[in-house]
C-alpha cells in the first residue's frame, strides 16, 4: 500500500498527526465483554486481513450509521456530529466504520476524510484500529473521490455498489448483464490502480437477483481483486430461510468464494433485518452491516445492538460459537448520541436501547426482578451501558414489594403496616397518573395525611413548613436586582430577609435561602407562559438536589454510590401572572418537600437507632447527626 504524505492538522482542541509510514498495530486484541454475570470472555479479536478472517467463528461488524443511517429521511448529520459518532463507534469496537458517500457532496467528502485521518489512525482500547470505509458507485469519478477521502486511514476500504437484479438493471441502470460484469470488473481494477486493495463489492438488490447471474458477477469481481462481497437484501424482501439459502448458494457456487469475506446488509421493511442478518452468518457470511438504533433507508437496517447482543448472549449456545468484537458497555451511549444527532427518536419498546427495555411496571414482574433479576431480564442494563436503577417503574399495575423497595431506596424503611397505608394512597394516585415518580412517592409518605384530609395533594404540599408571605422586588437597568421576602416558618414565626442576585428571580431565591438554610442546589429552573402575550400567566418549574451531608445521605440510601444511580431530586411547580411570585412558590414547594423527606428519614433513623441502642457505626451516626443539623 502506498505511503501517505506527512501532514498535521488541528481538529477542535485535538492535534492529529498523520504519520509518514503506518505505525505498527498491536498484534493482540483482547475483547472485554461483560456478560449477564459480569464475567469477561477475554477473547482475542483476529488480526485484520481484508479478505480472510483467521478465526472461523469471528463475525466482523460494519457499522453504516454514517452512510445508510444518514440516508434515513431527515437524519442528515453535520461533519462534527459524524466525527463524534465515528469516535463513539471506535470505542464501541466496530471493525469497519462506513463513514459516508464522499461523492455525494463536498461536505460529506470532508467528513469522511476527517474521520479517516482521526479515527482511522486511533488505536482502540483493545489495540485495534478500525477500517474506515467510504461508498461510491462503480463509476470511476466516485471511486477516485472515495479513495481520496479514505486513503488517510491506516486501514482504508472502498465499498462500491452496482445492482444485479433484472428490475434494477433494466429500469434504473439501463445496462445489460454483460455490461454490469464488465463495469464491476473495471471498477475493481481502477481501485487497485490507485493503490486500494481493500475492496468491497456490493451486488445491490442481491436477494431479488437471478442466483446464477449473481454467482457469475461475484466470481468475476473476486478474480478482479474484490476482498469482501456484500449481499444485500436491499428492499427487505427476504424471509430468513431464503436469505440463508442465498448465502449458502453463493458459498457453494461462486468461484473463488473461499478467498473473500461475505457480508450481510439487511433492511427492515418486513421487520426481519436482524433475523435475516443472523440467518446469513449462520449460513457462512462473516460480516454484518448494521446501524445504531437500526436507522437507515426507509424502515431501516439491521440494528447493531440487536445483532451484537444476540451473538453475545446466544452465539456460543445456538450459533456454533459465533462472536464479535463489540464492547457492549458502550452501546447505550452510542444509541443516545445517534438518536440525539440524527433526530431519530428511539421507540420506547425498542430492544436493548428503548426506554422500556429494562423497565418493569407490573407487580408480578417487579416482584420477580427484586427477588432474582434473571427471572425477567436476559442481560443486565449495566452490560449495555445503562444506569442500574432504571428497572422499576411505578404505576397502577405495581405491587407492594416494588413500592416498599423504592421507599427503602429513598430512605424510608417502613413497617408492613405503614407500607400498607402508603400503598392504598399509592394505588389511588396511580389510577389518576401514568407514572408515580419518586417525588410523588415521598409526598405520599411525608405529607401529614390526617391534616391534609379534604385537600388536594398540591394544596397540601409544604403543610406545616415554610409559607410565602410578601415579596417586594427592585430591579431594572438602574439598580442591582434586590428582593425582600417574608416567610412564615414551621414554628409559626414570620421572618424577613433580603437577597441580591443576577435578576429578580435569583435575588428572591437568595432571600429565601437565607431563611430556610437548607443544603440544596438548584439543578433546574424554567418558566413558560401559557399562551402568547405579555399578560399570559406563567408556569415556573424548579428542581433541587441535596448537597453536602444531605447529598451524601441521599447517595448512601440510593445504593452507596456503587451504581450510577439517578440523583435524588425534589421539584416544585406554580402558576401566576407574576413570574417572580410563581418562581418563589415553586422554589418553596421543592424546599418544603426536601424538608419533609429529611424529617421523615431522621424520624425513622432516630427510632431505629434508639431501638438498636448504639448499633449504628460511628461514621453513619455522624452522617445522621449532620443531616439532622442540616434542616435546623
Ligand atoms: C441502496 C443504497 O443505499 S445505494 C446508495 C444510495 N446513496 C446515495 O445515493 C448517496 C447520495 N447520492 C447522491 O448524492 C447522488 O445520487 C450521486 C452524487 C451519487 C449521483 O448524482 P447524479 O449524478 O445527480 O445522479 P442521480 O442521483 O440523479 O441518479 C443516479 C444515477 O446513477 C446511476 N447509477 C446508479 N448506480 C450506478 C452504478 N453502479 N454505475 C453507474 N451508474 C449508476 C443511475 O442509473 C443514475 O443514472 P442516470 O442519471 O444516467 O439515470
Ligand atoms: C448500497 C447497499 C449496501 C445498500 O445500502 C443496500 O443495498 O441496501
Ligand atoms: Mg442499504
Amino acid at each position: 500500500m502506498a505511503m501517505q504524505p506527512k501532514c498535521s492538522l488541528q481538529a477542535g482542541s485535538r492535534r492529529v498527526v498523520v504519520p509518514t509510514s503506518r505505525p505498527k498495530v498491536k498484534p493482540t486484541h483482547v475483547v472485554r465483554f461483560q456478560t449477564l454475570n459480569g464475567s469477561e470472555t477475554g477473547r482475542k479479536r483476529p488480526e485484520y486481513v481484508a479478505n480472510r478472517i483467521s478465526d472461523p467463528n469471528y463475525v466482523r461488524v460494519l457499522d453504516t450509521t454514517l452512510r445508510d443511517g444518514e440516508q434515513s429521511p431527515g437524519a442528515t448529520l453535520t461533519a462534527r456530529e459524524k466525527l463524534e459518532i465515528a469516535r463513539q463507534l471506535s470505542q464501541l469496537g466496530v471493525d469497519v466504520i462506513e463513514a459516508g458517500f464522499p461523492v455525494s457532496s463536498p461536505a460529506d467528502f470532508e467528513a469522511v476524510k476527517q474521520i479517516a485521518i482521526e479515527v482511522g489512525n486511533e488505536v482502540q482500547e483493545d489495540g485495534y484500529v478500525p477500517v474506515i470505509c467510504g461508498m461510491g458507485r462503480t463509476v470511476f469519478k466516485d471511486l477516485e473521490r472515495t479513495w481520496e477521502a479514505v486513503r488517510h486511514a491506516q486501514r482504508p476500504r472502498v465499498h462500491m455498489v452496482l445492482a444485479t437484479s433484472e428490475i434494477h438493471m433494466q429500469h434504473k441502470l439501463h445496462m445489460t448483464r454483460d455490461q454490469v460484469i464488465e463495469n464491476a470488473v473495471a471498477a475493481c481494477k481502477h481501485l487497485q490502480s490507485m493503490g486500494c486493495y481493500d475492496i468491497e463489492f456490493c451486488a445491490e438488490d442481491a436477494s431479488r437477483s437471478d442466483p446464477a447471474f449473481l454467482y457469475e458477477v461475484l466470481g468475476a469481481v473476486i478474480a478482479a481483486g474484490a476482498t469482501t462481497l456484500n449481499i444485500p437484501d436491499t428492499v427487505g424482501w427476504s424471509m430468513p430461510h431464503e436469505y440463508s439459502a442465498l448465502i449458502a448458494g453463493i458459498k457453494a457456487n461462486t468461484k473463488g468464494v473461499d478467498g473473500v469475506v461475505l457480508s450481510t446488509h439487511c433492511h427492515d421493511d418486513l421487520g426481519l433485518a436482524t433475523a435475516n442478518s443472523l440467518a446469513g452468518v449462520l449460513a457462512g457470511a462473516r460480516q454484518i452491516e448494521c446501524c445504531v438504533n437500526g436507522i437507515g433507508e426507509r424502515a431501516g437496517n439491521a440494528s447493531l445492538e440487536q445483532v451484537v447482543m444476540a451473538m453475545a448472549l446466544r452465539g456460543e449456545e445456538t450459533m456454533g460459537g459465533l462472536w464479535n468484537g463489540i464492547r457492549p458497555v458502550h452501546i447505550y451511549p452510542a444509541s443516545r448520541m445517534v438518536s440525539s444527532y440524527s433526530g431519530m427518536i428511539v421507540q420506547p419498546h425498542m430492544a436493548i436501547v428503548g426506554a422500556n427495555a429494562f423497565s418493569h411496571e407490573s407487580g408480578m414482574h417487579q416482584d420477580g426482578i427484586l427477588k432474582h433479576r434473571e427471572t425477567y431480564q436476559i442481560m443486565t442494563p449495566e452490560s449495555v451501558g445503562l444506569p442500574k436503577d432504571t428497572s422499576i417503574v411505578l404505576g397502577k399495575l405495581s405491587g407492594r414489594k416494588a413500592v416498599s423497595s423504592r421507599l427503602e431506596q429513598l430512605g424510608f424503611g417502613l413497617s408492613a403496616e405503614e407500607v400498607n397505608d402508603v400503598f392504598k394512597r399509592f394505588k389511588a394516585l396511580a389510577d389518576k397518573k401514568k407514572n408515580v415518580t419518586d417525588d410523588d412517592l415521598m409526598d405520599l409518605v411525608t405529607l401529614d395525611h390526617e391534616e391534609c384530609q379534604g385537600l388536594e395533594q398540591e394544596e397540601c404540599l409544604g403543610h406545616g413548613q415554610w409559607e410565602l408571605g410578601y415579596i417586594q422586588v427592585v430591579h431594572g437597568t438602574m439598580n442591582v436586582p434586590t428582593s425582600a421576602v417574608t416567610l412564615k416558618g414551621p414554628d409559626g414565626v414570620t421572618s424577613v430577609a433580603q437577597g441580591v442576585g443576577t435578576g429578580p428571580v435569583d435575588a428572591t431565591f437568595k432571600a429565601i435561602d437565607s431563611l430556610v438554610k437548607l443544603e440544596a442546589q438548584l439543578v433546574d429552573y424554567s418558566a413558560q407562559s401559557l399562551w402568547d402575550g405579555s399578560q399570559a400567566p406563567v408556569t415556573a418549574r424548579v428542581a433541587i438536589q441535596p448537597t453536602g451531608a444531605l447529598g451524601e445521605l441521599a447517595k448512601q440510601l440510593r445504593g452507596g454510590g456503587s451504581v450510577e444511580a439517578k440523583p435524588l431530586q425534589f421539584s416544585g411547580q406554580d402558576l401566576d401572572e407574576d413570574i417572580v411570585v410563581c418562581s418563589a412558590r415553586a422554589y418553596l414547594t421543592a424546599l418544603n418537600k426536601m424538608i419533609g423527606w429529611v424529617n421523615a428519614v431522621n424520624r425513622k433513623r432516630g427510632a431505629a437507632s434508639s431501638s438498636s441502642a448504639g448499633s449504628a457505626g460511628k461514621e453513619e451516626q455522624q452522617q445522621q447527626d449532620k443531616a439532622h443539623m442540616a434542616v435546623r
